[in-house]
């Protein structure tokens, strides 16, 4: 019997992930289809390569701490359960918000452009970032990958914190009480951004 390997799962999950937003957006932001709908940044490959080579060092140093004889083990499993649950709540919200859902900030109010505030919108703010976070930090323990888990969870902390602060700055301009209305009464669930 074939046995998937935390790697195999992770290269899988990886490219379904940057797949996925790419037919999203082909649906839902033809105006803003480019090589950058497929999400991968500079400074995202470099995160990503270095946990690559994170993975096999500790493969080829310690591969005790990979746990499971080259299976998947409990942590690879907890990984993959934060995964599939980030990339949900990622892709839900973005089916929900069809095309108010951009991935480049709006700095200028579209006339379609709507706020909302229904499904998953109603129990949390922001379900991309929020899916995309528990998405990264899965992938690390999924390749129980330590310093990349600590590192991702931080790096991405400041991200999503400094992205959210400027986007919902536009959002209050285009939507006035209305946005902070639904904020005061909507968490992120991201820790410590409320
Ligand atoms: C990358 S999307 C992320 C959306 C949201 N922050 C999330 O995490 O699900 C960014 C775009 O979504 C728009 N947006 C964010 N929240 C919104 C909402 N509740 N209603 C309508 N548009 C929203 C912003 O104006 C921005 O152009």
């Amino acid at each position: 019997m074939l046995v998937p390997t935390p790697f195999a799962v992770f290269f899988g999950l990886l490219v379904f992930f940057h797949c996925s937003e790419f037919l999203l957006a082909a649906i839902f932001m033809r105006h803003e289809l480019g090589t950058t709908s497929w999400l991968i940044s500079k400074p995202y490959a470099k995160a990503m390569g270095f946990a690559v080579l994170e993975f096999w060092l500790e493969w080829w140093l310690r591969p005790g701490i990979k746990g499971a004889s080259g299976g998947m083990g409990l942590v690879a499993w907890v990984g993959l359960a934060l995964v599939l649950t980030g990339e949900v709540i990622r892709k839900v919200g973005m089916v929900t918000a069809q095309g108010n859902f951009t991935h480049q900030i709006r700095r200028q109010r579209d006339p379609s452009h709507q706020l909302v505030t229904h499904g998953i919108y109603r129990w949390i703010r922001h379900p991309g970032y929020l899916g995309w976070y528990v998405w990264c930090i899965g992938t690390q323990v999924l390749l129980c990958n330590p310093v990349s888990a600590l590192a991702f969870a931080f790096v991405a902390w400041h991200f999503f914190r400094d992205r959210i602060e400027y986007e919902e700055y536009y959002l209050r301009r285009f939507f006035g009480p209305a946005y902070d209305e639904y904020a005061r009464r909507t968490p992120t669930w991201i820790p410590l951004i409320p």
